[in-house]
């Protein structure tokens, strides 16, 4: 993993390198009408960090992986992954989307796991992790379903290959959904609020196997949770947003045990999951 750097690096104008982050959010800007969801934003992310991003309901967290995505646009900003930008604004301020065939080659190493897992609910769960390496990466079925059996037994669901989705706990649809989102070798995992639709049972177990995933691989983690003992136990950097802004980023220890912020330990106390 690279040093973790506190801030954005670099400006719209200069060339990307991956030495100063792999992920920037320069300058970023996002309203919905008059709601100012995101103001001024800037951070960065290296390559193999795990962040997790804090905050009260409807400060701006869903909205940085959905940028990520390209689900959301932002107002104004830059955006890149490694050298790629995602979003840039041009000398006349205009904010412009890379094109294509670009966005698709940075999307291709992103994958996103969602509050609701949105399995297939037609398709077995071998299928489910197996259409996209296969439909979109044009993997060999046989390739595929090997590295699916392999995803499918590390979050301990080796035995529920033939299940259809209806047969499945949450808890195990949503880690259907994780070796789904794993199978596409992604270089950057994005977790949005994972278990939050989940018995605080089931959630403890999708917990573990994210935990498991964190420290077994150098995949880049964002991660949007209330789940604060999973946060402290896998984050390398826990960012407070509050407003649209990051108020306090931190390592885990030093945000849950000594928040330099007011705001910070005002909503820390406010959390009550403890998974
Ligand atoms: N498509 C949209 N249209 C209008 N407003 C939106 C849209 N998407 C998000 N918002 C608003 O933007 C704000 C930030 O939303 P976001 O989901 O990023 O917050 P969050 O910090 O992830 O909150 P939560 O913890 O509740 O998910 C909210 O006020 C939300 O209502």
């Amino acid at each position: 993993m690279t040093e973790p750097s506190a801030a954005a690096a670099g400006s719209p104008g200069e060339k990307a390198t991956t030495d100063d982050g792999f992920i920037v959010f320069d300058q970023i800007s996002k309203r919905f009408g008059k709601n100012v969801v995101l103001d001024d934003l800037s951070f960065s992310v290296g390559s193999g960090e795990r962040v997790t991003l804090i905050g009260p309901s409807g400060s701006g967290k869903t909205t940085i992986l959905r940028m990520l995505m390209t689900l959301t646009k932002p107002d104004s900003g830059t955006i890149r992954v490694g050298e790629d930008y995602l979003y840039h604004e041009e000398r006349n301020g205009e904010l412009v989307k890379a094109g294509e065939q670009h966005v698709r080659k940075v999307r291709g190493r992103i994958t996103m796991v969602f509050q609701q897992y949105n399995l297939f609910p037609n398709m077995r769960v071998l299928r489910n992790v197996t259409e996209a390496p296969v439909h979109v990466l044009g993997r060999s079925q046989d390739e595929a379903e090997e590295r699916a059996k392999e995803l499918l037994d590390m979050v301990g669901l080796g035995d529920k290959l033939r299940a259809y989705p209806s047969q499945l706990s949450g808890g195990q649809q949503q880690r259907v959904a994780i070796a789904r989102a794993l199978a596409m070798d992604p270089d950057i995992l994005l977790l949005d609020e994972v278990t939050s639709a989940l018995d605080p049972e089931l959630a403890a177990e999708v917990l573990d196997v994210l935990r498991d995933i964190a420290k077994s691989s150098d995949i880049t983690m964002l991660c949007v949770t209330h789940a604060m003992k999973f946060a402290r136990d896998v984050s390398h950097r826990v960012l407070m947003f509050d407003q649209g802004k990051i108020i306090e980023a931190a390592p885990p220890a030093e945000i849950f045990d000594d928040p330099k912020q007011e705001r910070t330990r005002t909503f820390l106390e406010s959390v009550l999951d403890e998974t």
